[in-house]
């Protein structure tokens, strides 16, 4: 089997998406300082690419969390490998995410964090699968609505692979 990437968002839109999405987060929190709160790996280069274009200041913590299950789907029951170092009580956060898929990962996450207390609590999200929605969840901003097919790229990974495209792809498996 060969892997191949079919391009679904380009590098250009996806970079157009983010300063759209950049400039309603800083109307939405009216120019104050948030806390960017990601989630490993696959939300670090919208981490990254998103923060380059908010105006307001910014910090950044991270969070590393894995679901037990039988290695295709998660359960539900997350397991916080790595937690945020900083108290985010009385804080604008704003919880970004590469994709939502079953919504499993955030659900968890956003119940675990707003009992926290913070501020504000905000949802960011580069992709959103909703046709494999298990568990609802509300999120603020999404940067583009996907069919249900898997995708890499752009943080997202096959066998943390491909992580590194500056565009979002269909991977299939074609005969050789
Ligand atoms: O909506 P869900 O079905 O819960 O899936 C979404 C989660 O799956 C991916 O993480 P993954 O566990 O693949 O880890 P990674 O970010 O390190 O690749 C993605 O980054 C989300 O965190
Ligand atoms: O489509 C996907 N691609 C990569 N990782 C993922 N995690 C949930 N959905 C996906």
């Amino acid at each position: 089997m060969k892997e191949r990437v079919e391009v679904m968002i380009s590098a250009d839109a996806i970079s157009k998406r983010l300063e759209e999405m950049a400039e309603q987060i800083y109307e939405d929190f009216g120019g104050e300082q948030v806390e960017l709160v990601c989630v490993l790996k696959g939300a670090v280069m919208t981490l990254t690419e998103l923060s380059k274009r908010l105006k307001m200041p910014v910090t950044m913590s991270f969070m590393d969390v894995s679901s037990y299950g039988n290695g295709t789907e998660s359960t539900g029951k997350i397991k916080i490998l790595r937690d945020l170092d900083e108290d985010i009580s009385g804080k604008n956060v704003l919880l970004i995410e590469d994709i939502i898929d079953s919504g499993r990962t955030l659900s968890h996450l956003r119940d675990l964090l707003l009992k926290r207390e913070p501020k504000a609590f905000k949802i960011c999200t580069l992709l959103d699968k909703p046709d494999r929605r298990v568990a609802d969840v509300p999120v603020d901003y999404v940067g583009f609505t996907i069919p249900d097919a898997f995708v890499v790229g752009y943080g997202l990974d096959y066998a943390q692979r491909y992580r590194n495209l500056n565009y979002v792809g269909v991977l299939h498996f074609d005969e050789e």
